[in-house]
């Protein structure tokens, strides 16, 4: 679908990568979609049991749906548009070096906002300094501001 009929939408962290401890997962989840909620009416809950409707999980290669990840670099993650099931869910590549705040390796926090763009309803942006480019570009998390296309773009679903 195109959005959430919701503004009130629940996250669930499945499992987790052995690159970070889990409060740096923790942390880069919550960060990564603090980063929408700061620019919509969107808010997330998370539960730790149950069918969220995100549902984050890390795994390699054939990991349970029909898009099989390829090993180490190429797609670090994916994401399903909204809609009911899979849609919204999450999905990040475990043959990936994710990092909390190194430049070695793919900082989960960059990837995770970029993912949940796509869980939220945003497709790519043809602007090389977006968020939702195709393509990961380090930028420091601690200093991390969602670029103007990318807030016209998400306040255009839900602003
Ligand atoms: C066709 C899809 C499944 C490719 C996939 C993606 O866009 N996932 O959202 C992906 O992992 N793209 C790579 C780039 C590539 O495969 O060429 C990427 O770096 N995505 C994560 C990303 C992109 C921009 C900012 C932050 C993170
Ligand atoms: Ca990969
Ligand atoms: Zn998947
Ligand atoms: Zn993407």
């Amino acid at each position: 679908g195109l959005k959430w009929k919701t503004n009130e939408l629940t996250y669930r962290i499945e499992n987790y990568t052995p690159d970070m401890t889990a409060a740096e997962v923790d942390d880069s989840i919550e960060k990564a979609l603090q980063v929408w909620a700061r620019v919509t009416p969107l808010r997330f809950t998370r539960i730790y049991s149950g069918t969220a409707d995100i549902m984050i999980s890390f795994g390699a290669g054939s990991h349970g749906d029909s898009y099989p990840f390829d090993g180490p670099d190429g797609t670090l993650a994916h994401a399903f548009a909204p809609s009911v099931g899979i849609g919204g869910d999450a999905h990040f590549d475990e043959d990936e070096n994710f990092t909390f705040r190194s430049t070695k390796g793919y900082v989960l926090f960059l990837v995770a906002a970029h993912e949940f763009g796509h869980s939220l309803g945003l497709s790519h942006s043809s602007d090389p300094g977006a968020l939702m480019y195709p393509m990961y570009s380090y930028r420091d998390p601690n200093s991390f501001i969602l670029p103007k296309d990318d807030v016209n773009g998400i306040q255009s679903l839900y602003g």
